[in-house]
């Protein structure tokens, strides 16, 4: 093939001669926590090979809170660490420099002949449409072909501009490699010029308020604190859905309060995202805990499942209406349980100790 895709048809084709050929689906592969670490920081990079099996996926951050001067450090030491580790079941991903900066050129040309083959997804930052995905795209089947790579490197774009929240759906459907999406809060509060000076999670300032009560106009009317990225998410969500990629939270740079970022993390799993970013190993724990279904849920989805028999009419379940739709959410739920019983004994075992009342 030669010359941009012309048709609809074309989308599957690789768009460079001897470039793998693109995925026509994307894996569900378990990505609860991706975590970061600064491969020129040589004490996070020494943790990272303990680290493999722990978490989903690692991610070598080579862009924002990795220092200029450390920059080629950090590509470097991203190629010497997926040299030497062997990941197993983890997922290697890096997050690579702006494309309007001057090192993102020497990350793709450096990273994809080194280690291409290790490589899972590329996570680009800052994208504003689908113009940003096509760049990346064509450059990265160009070096997989010169590097003879058997499959495509995966994209995963961060929304953190509100040019790249509008055009979210043509960035979700650009390219057959895109992954899924990140919220990244930080870089969009300050394009938005929106007033949080905080990296991620709530603002008490964000509140609705009681109304007031005639019978005591004195009395204190208790606040309610609203999520300020509910509508970023939920569009997310929706894009990625719409396109059979994956949604994922991002960024709670609060590190000290694990409460508040299990509920930040929470209520991004209950809108449907399929994981979120750790950025300190403490927040591991809280995301693989957040990201996978608890024991109840699968217990009552699977007893779902066995009541609704083939599938189709209504049932009645503990006083509720169980139904064909019902039915798809619970699987939604047993679906994942069974992808990360795949990847987690712990969980596997937690998973296989649920007994269903037979007859139900
Ligand atoms: C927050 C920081 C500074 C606290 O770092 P610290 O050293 O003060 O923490 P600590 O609690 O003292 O660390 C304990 C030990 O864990 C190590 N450690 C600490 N963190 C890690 C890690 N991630 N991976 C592996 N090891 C780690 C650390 O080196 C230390 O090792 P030691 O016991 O041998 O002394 C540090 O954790 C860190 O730099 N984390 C990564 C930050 C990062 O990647 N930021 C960029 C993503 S967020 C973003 O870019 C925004 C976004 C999306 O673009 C947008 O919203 O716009
Ligand atoms: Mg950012």
């Amino acid at each position: 093939m030669t010359g941009s895709p012309r048709s609809a048809k074309d989308f599957f084709a690789p768009l460079a001669v001897g470039a793998p050929a693109p995925l026509r689906e994307i894996p569900a592969r378990p990505s609860r926590a991706i975590h970061f670490f600064d491969p020129s920081n040589p004490k996070m990079a020494a943790k990272v090979p303990d680290m493999v099996g722990t978490v989903d996926v690692l991610l070598g951050n080579l862009e924002d809170a990795v220092k200029a001067d450390n920059k080629e450090a950090a590509r470097e030491g991203l190629v010497t660490i997926a040299r030497e580790t062997s990941f197993g079941p983890t997922q290697l991903w890096t997050r690579i420099n702006a494309l309007d900066s001057p090192w993102v050129l020497d990350d793709l040309t450096t990273l994809v002949p080194a280690i291409g083959d290790k490589l899972d997804v590329v996570m680009v930052p800052k994208v504003q449409g689908a113009e940003d995905i096509h760049y990346v795209d064509r450059l990265l089947a160009q070096l997989e072909a010169k590097a003879g790579l058997d499959r495509p490197i995966l994209v995963h774009a961060i929304l953190e501009t509100a040019r790249g929240v509008a055009n979210v759906e043509e960035i979700c459907g650009a390219s057959p490699r895109m992954q899924g999406l990140s919220l990244g809060p930080a870089d969009l509060a300050a394009d938005r010029r929106m007033k949080t000076t905080r990296v991620g999670g709530g603002h008490p300032g964000y509140l609705v308020r009681r109304d007031p009560n005639p019978d005591q106009p004195d009395a204190v009317r208790p606040t309610y604190q609203q999520d300020l990225w509910h509508y970023t998410i939920a569009r997310m969500v929706d894009a990625c859905a719409m396109h059979g990629i994956y949604p994922y939270y991002g960024p709670f740079g609060d590190i000290a309060d694990v409460v508040a970022c299990e509920d930040q993390f929470r209520n991004a799993f209950l809108l449907g995202c399929v994981g979120t970013w750790s950025l300190h190993p403490k927040q591991i724990a809280i995301a693989n805990k957040v990201f996978s279904p608890s024991v109840e849920d699968i217990t009552h989805a699977r007893r779902v499942v066995a009541a609704m028999g083939d599938g189709t009419g209504a049932v009645m379940l503990d006083g509720k209406m169980e139904d064909d739709a019902s039915l798809k959410q619970c699987l939604v739920l047993v679906e994942l349980a069974e992808q990360l019983a795949a990847i987690d004994p712990e969980l596997k075992k937690q998973y296989d100790a649920i007994e269903v009342p037979a007859g139900e």
